[in-house]
């Protein structure tokens, strides 16, 4: 079954709500956006999730000591890096790590190669802030690659009207929300719900 990625949740009740619903994995923000979180909330919504439940932290250019003592004092189990990180900066973290990449183009997916990482987010090119944008991007120059099949994360303007049509276009091992699950900018627990049940309801890759 496609794993799901609930991101950039602030509050208690938008984190029991993805956990009782299903989510794999819930993404806390540390990076500069209107959804970051501070060091103590994180620690707070940290722990009332459960162990099998990954908490993923998202950073942008964030100094390497800064992510591993936040990964510390959070209990974070993946490292998401969301900005213009090598993949020499990749390799030196030692912890699980999901690397970001906007998709504007064939070149851009070609960047993905040699990134050592657990799994690719495909997202769409930034906006105002460097993810959470709630754009999607062409899942054409992202669907029938073989270097991505097994790690794929897709993100990017996902709802619960898309997230079916994405996953059987595209067969990502993962999908990934942030705004389509929010109403008036705030995490909205309706529709959290519903984004898990239409997204666990589509077609896998068979990986899984
Ligand atoms: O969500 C943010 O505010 C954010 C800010 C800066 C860097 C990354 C950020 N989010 C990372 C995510 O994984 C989002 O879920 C992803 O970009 C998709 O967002 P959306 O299009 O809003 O579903």
């Amino acid at each position: 079954m496609v794993k799901v990625k609930i991101c950039g949740l602030m509050d208690t009740l938008s984190v029991l709500t993805a956990v009782d619903a299903g989510a794999d994995f819930i993404g806390l923000v540390f990076a500069k956006s209107k959804r970051r979180i501070t060091l103590e909330k994180a620690k707070e919504l940290a722990s009332i999730i459960p162990s099998n439940i990954k908490k993923v932290g998202v950073f942008v250019n964030e100094k390497k000591e800064v992510i591993e003592e936040i990964a510390e004092e959070v209990g974070l189990d993946y490292i998401q890096l969301h900005g213009d990180e090598t993949p020499d900066f990749c390799a030196q973290l030692s912890l699980p790590i999901i690397k970001a990449f906007s998709v504007a183009s064939v070149e851009d997916v070609e960047k993905v190669k040699g990134y050592p990482c657990d799994y690719y987010l495909l997202d769409s090119p930034h906006g105002k802030y460097r993810g959470g944008n709630g754009t999607t991007f062409d899942w054409s120059l992202v669907k029938n690659q073989a270097f991505l099949k097994d790690k794929m994360i897709l993100a990017g303007g996902l709802t619960v009207e898309n997230v079916a049509e994405a996953i059987n276009e595209v067969k990502p091992i993962g999908v990934d929300v942030s705004s389509g699950v929010e109403t008036n900018g705030v995490k909205d627990t309706d529709k959290i719900r519903a984004f898990l049940l239409a997204a666990k309801k589509g077609e896998t890759n068979g990986k899984i």
